[in-house]
C-alpha cells in the first residue's frame, strides 16, 4: 500500500474495521483515517461512503460509537472516516480551544498566514483522501457519497455543493447549516479565512445552495429536538430549509423528538442514512 501504515484491524459484522496513518501532502502532517471494508470486497469493487465528524472528534468517534458497520455490511459499502484536522503541527494556540484548531478544521482551506500551510481540510477531503482511497482499496471511484455530523454535516454538504456530481448523495446529522450566522462558524471562519465575510460564503451551505448548478441532490437531515446546540442557535436548520425551498433543492428534514447532539442520536438513525446513500450508490 502506497504511503499507508496500518494502525489497527478489527473484525466487525463480517468485515474489517481498520485504521491507517499516512503522511498528508495537503496538511503536512501524519493523518489517520478509519476504513471499514465490508465482506463484499472479497467479490469485487464496491462504492464508498465518506463520513465527516464534528468538533473534538478523531477518526475513532464514528467507528466506535455510530454502529454503522452492520449496515455497511448489509449494503456492501466501504466507509471512510477521517480525522477532523491536522494534528501536532506546532502552530501557537492550536490546542487552546475545542472549537478552533486541533479537532476543528471546519473542512475549509485556510487563507490566513498562521493556518494556511496546514489547515487545508477541504482539499484533503475532496482531493487527497479520495485519491488515496481509490488507489489503495477496491472502490468504484465514480460511486461515492458523503455524510457527517455537526461540523462534519456542514463539511459534507459544502463538499457536495462545491463539487457537483462528485458525490451521488449527501446527508447530515445536526449540521452547522449556516456557519456565517452562528458563533462556531464566525469564530472559525474569521480565524481561518480572515475578516472578509465574502470569503466565508464559499463554505456556507445556505450561500452555496443559491449558487449551485449541478444535478439535484436529495438531502436527508436528521436533527434532535433536545439538542442543546440547536437551542444555542449554532445549527440553524430552518435557514437550510428556507434555502432549499427558495432554490427548489430536494430536502427531507426530520426533527426527532427527545434526541440530543450525541452519538446516541447518530446510532439511532444511522441505518436510515446508510439506506439513503445505498439507494443512490447502487442505482
Ligand atoms: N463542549 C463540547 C463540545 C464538543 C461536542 O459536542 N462535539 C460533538 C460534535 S459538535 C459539532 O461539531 C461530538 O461529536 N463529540 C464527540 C462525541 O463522541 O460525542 C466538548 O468539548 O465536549
Amino acid at each position: 500500500m502506497v504511503n499507508l501504515q496500518e494502525v489497527s484491524n478489527n473484525k466487525v459484522f463480517g468485515g474489517q474495521q481498520k485504521v491507517f496513518s499516512h503522511q498528508s501532502t495537503e496538511l503536512k502532517c501524519t493523518m489517520k483515517f478509519g476504513i471499514f471494508l465490508p465482506p463484499a470486497v472479497e467479490k469485487g469493487k464496491v462504492p464508498v461512503l465518506y463520513w465527516l465528524s464534528g468538533l473534538t472528534c478523531t477518526e475513532q468517534n464514528f467507528i466506535s460509537k455510530a454502529g454503522a458497520q452492520k449496515y455497511a455490511t448489509e449494503h456492501g459499502l466501504i466507509l471512510v472516516a477521517p480525522d477532523t484536522s491536522p494534528r501536532g503541527v506546532g502552530i501557537e494556540g492550536e490546542d487552546d480551544s475545542y472549537d478552533f484548531g486541533s479537532g476543528a478544521g471546519f473542512y475549509v482551506d485556510a487563507t490566513q498566514e498562521k493556518w494556511k500551510t496546514n489547515y487545508r481540510m477541504y482539499s484533503y477531503i475532496t482531493k487527497e483522501l479520495p485519491a488515496l482511497i481509490n488507489a489503495n482499496f477496491p472502490t468504484i471511484p465514480d460511486r461515492q457519497s458523503i455524510f457527517g455530523h455537526s461540523m462534519g454535516g456542514h463539511g459534507a454538504i459544502v463538499c457536495a455543493l462545491k463539487n457537483p456530481g462528485m458525490f451521488r448523495s449527501v446527508s447530515a446529522f445536526a449540521p452547522i447549516s449556516n456557519p456565517t450566522h452562528c458563533a462556531w462558524g464566525k469564530k472559525a471562519f474569521a480565524g481561518y479565512l480572515g475578516t472578509d465575510t465574502k470569503a466565508w460564503e464559499e463554505y456556507d451551505s445556505v450561500c452555496l445552495l443559491h449558487k449551485y448548478n449541478g444535478p439535484p441532490i436529495e438531502l436527508l437531515v436528521d436533527q434532535g429536538k433536545a439538542d442543546n446546540f440547536l437551542a444555542d442557535k449554532q445549527l440553524l436548520p430552518d435557514n437550510l430549509i428556507e434555502a432549499c425551498t427558495a432554490t427548489k433543492s430536494p430536502v427531507v428534514l426530520r426533527m426527532q423528538e427527545g434526541y440530543d447532539h450525541s452519538y446516541f442520536f447518530i446510532a439511532t438513525f444511522i441505518e436510515d442514512h446508510i439506506k439513503h446513500h445505498a439507494k443512490f450508490l447502487k442505482a
